[in-house]
């Protein structure tokens, strides 16, 4: 058993409680609800944006406790004015130290799109992503079936939000590429060992057709990596851990696009 089979498991778990307590009914009442969305083509193809998704990280399987003293606020202003293009908070509490409570937080200090990064195995919680002020939600294709991303993008898109799809390789690139998906992101970091390479970018950007946004997520660690990966063909950058290891992530930011 896998750390990514641990979390699902959790996660399925998570989930019935969560529709139990809060009935997906209840949650297409909430005020964020009747939003409307941002779009992560619109803001990637803005070219007053530098490409970034910037993430907001507290802790992760692979490195524990990153940041437990920066608040939501502070941390996603500071990467808007930074210039990035999407803004992502992870909302697990379990493994990531996140929630619902960040998502809405970070909602309150932007007027960029916001991704939803959490394990989505289920339609209700693209609705609940929604009712808590995302713009955009993750798919793993590591964790889901072609048939369950097909499913689960459409309910998104209904919704209005945009979809990014995550895969590590290209069996799972070609297994799981749907057109109902806004964005392909290249996961860097092997989510059974939490190896990480920029090699997984390099060698699939190629294979992602051009209609989709492509993005190299996770591992990245300086302005000089951005500028390879966007020649190489990439339109967007997820980092997370780089700033939010910092004493001060919103400083952190603000000295890498500098570099840019
Ligand atoms: O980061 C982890 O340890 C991790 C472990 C298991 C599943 C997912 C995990 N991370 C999620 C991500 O994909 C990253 O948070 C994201 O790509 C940013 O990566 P980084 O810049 O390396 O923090």
């Amino acid at each position: 058993m896998t750390i990514l089979d641990t979390i699902v498991a959790k996660k399925i778990q998570e989930v019935a409680e969560s529709k139990a307590a809060v009935p997906a009914p209840v949650l297409e009442q909430m005020p964020l609800f009747g939003r409307d969305c941002l779009s992560l083509r619109h803001s990637v193809a803005d070219s007053t944006k530098n490409g970034i998704i910037a993430e907001f990280k507290r802790a992760s399987p692979s490195k524990g406790v990153i940041n437990d003293h920066s608040t939501v606020a502070q941390v996603v202003t500071a990467y808007q004015q930074a210039g990035v293009s999407a803004v992502s908070v992870l909302t697990d509490s379990h493994f990531f130290k996140g929630g619902l409570d960040d998502l809405v937080a970070a909602r309150a200090a932007l007027n960029i799109p916001l991704l939803r990064k959490d394990f989505t195995i289920d339609a209700y919680q693209i609705t609940e992503a929604k009712a808590y002020g995302a713009d955009i939600i993750l798919l793993i294709a590591a964790i889901l079936s072609p048939a369950q991303i097909r499913q689960l993008s459409e309910h998104a898109h209904a919704l209005g939000l945009s979809v990014l799809l995550e895969v590590h390789n290209r069996e799972e690139l070609e297994r799981s590429m749907v057109d109902t998906v806004d964005a392909v992101g290249v996961n860097n970091r092997n989510l059974h060992d939490f190896s990480v390479s920029l090699r997984h970018s390099l060698e699939l950007v190629d294979c992602i057709p051009n209609r989709f946004i492509k993005v190299s997520e996770s591992g990245i660690s300086d302005p000089v990596t951005i500028r390879q990966l966007r020649e190489a063909g990439f339109n967007a950058f997820l980092i997370g851990e780089n700033f939010m290891k910092t004493d001060n992530p919103a400083l952190a930011i603000g000295e890498f696009v500098k570099g840019l």
